[in-house]
């Protein structure tokens, strides 16, 4: 229970207490961490200062140093947090220092250091090998036995809010003699969970499954907007590359994984034996995610893509990322893949919603769209299962498409 008066529905009630980086209007070069609560945002360091317990993690203008500092640092500053926001005893010198959350704008909350994107969506990987490999099995023989990724481009790598502008490459359909260069004409996106990692792994030495909540600090979304045209021809042999680099956009918010024990959930059954260093199948909680994800267009639902069904999980992707002794840094962000469900409007891209816009989506002012246009905005939130039936509220990945220069 926390002293602060909070509706019993609230996203962002005190078992979840996300991570972000602040600042107010009065005050806009001055970067502060901040804990979203209610429609509150809690000035972390102000508030450390505020108890007597002055705190160097909380005073920096990133997460990057609390990212650095490890698990028994993610625990111990939570534990505060948590006491200070529920012991009304904290509640006269604690209050000063909440923000109304409407007011502030939200930054990048950490340096992104390397950036991989996954493939684990068994629909999304079927759906998108139809569509772009006719005639060939969708599935790769290599899908059920390892999860798929590729490296993407860090510095790309945007805060919910930033307006996208629409790339211009190569492009040349099927039918096309050769390619021509202008704006993308399929400009995509990718509703996608993001892992963004915390204590560094050692050089030569892999991550296990079972030590994934020693290196993962927490969770956000992920857009991973995709210019369909450029990526169908560029992609053969070494995948994807410019089609995806111009932009990613996360969510300002970072959700510990300390707030989400009540969303974990099996994986799906795997019809394939997993190698030893994959299998989770004698795990005790293996990390399946009920994440209920929503997508919206300018404001219309098209969208309802469920997390739980992925068929590899962040902690088997973080195995396979170091299997090969490859090491980890704070900052790292992997992205699940797209997620995508069996059922029509669960999907996570539109190139299968609209199955490569032979079906187009109706929004709600009556309009169409096969892909993006310039002008449209992309939304896309998530809840997981929270405390005593109460719901974790990721808040929002926006987006808007600037025509191209
Ligand atoms: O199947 C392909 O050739 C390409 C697939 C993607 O574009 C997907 C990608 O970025 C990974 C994902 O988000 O699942
Ligand atoms: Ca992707
Ligand atoms: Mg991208």
């Amino acid at each position: 229970m926390t002293w602060l008066d909070l509706p019993a529905d609230t996203l962002f009630g005190i078992d979840n207490l996300p991570y972000g980086v602040f600042s107010t209007a009065d005050d806009p070069q001055r970067r502060r961490l901040g804990v979203a609560i209610g429609t509150w945002v809690l000035d972390a360091g102000a508030a450390a200062r505020a108890v007597g317990s002055p705190d160097p993690l909380l005073e920096a203008p990133s997460l990057d140093p609390l990212l650095a500092a490890g698990r028994p640092a993610w625990t111990r500053v939570r534990e505060a947090l948590t006491r200070w926001l529920s012991d009304p005893a904290f509640r006269t010198v604690v209050e000063p220092c909440l923000v109304p959350a409407e007011g502030v704008a939200l930054h990048l909350p950490f340096t992104v250091g390397d950036y991989v994107d996954f493939y684990a969506s068994e629909h999304h990987a079927s759906n998108l090998g139809r569509i772009f490999r006719p005639g060939s099995e969708p599935l790769t023989p290599n899908w059920k036995h390892l999860p798929i990724g590729y490296h993407g481009r860090s510095g790309t790598v945007v805060v919910s809010g930033t307006p996208v502008v629409r790339p211009n490459g190569q492009r040349k359909a099927p039918t096309d003699a050769a390619p021509t260069f202008g704006p993308s004409r399929r400009l995509d996106i990718e509703a996608e969970v993001g892992f963004v990692v915390g204590a560094a792994s050692e050089l030569g030495t892999p991550v296990a499954q079972e030590d994934f909540a020693e290196h993962v600090f927490g969770v956000c979304l992920v857009n991973d907007w995709s210019a369909r045209d450029i990526q169908a021809w560029e992609y053969v042999p070494l995948g994807p590359f410019l089609g995806k680099s111009f932009a990613t956009s996360v969510s300002p918010w970072i959700v510990p994984l300390d707030a989400l024990p009540a969303a974990r959930v099996a994986p799906p059954t795997r019809d394939v034996e997993p190698l030893p260093y994959l299998d989770d199948r004698d795990a005790k909680q293996p990390w399946g995610l009920d994440l209920a994800m929503e997508v919206r267009v300018n404001g219309s639902l098209i969208s309802r893509p469920p997390f739980a069904g992925m068929y590899w999980t962040a902690a088997q992707q973080l195995a396979h990322m170091t299997v090969n002794g490859a090491s980890v840094r704070p900052g790292d962000l992997f992205a699940s893949g797209t997620v995508s469900g069996p059922d029509r409007g669960t999907e996570g891209a539109l190139i299968e919603l609209t199955w490569n816009g032979e079906r187009p989506v109706t929004l709600d002012d009556g309009t169409t769209r096969s892909f993006l246009d310039d002008g449209d905005e992309v939304t896309i939130t998530a809840t997981a299962p929270g405390r005593d039936g109460g719901r974790i509220g990721f808040g929002e990945v926006t987006g808007r498409i600037l025509p191209a220069r």
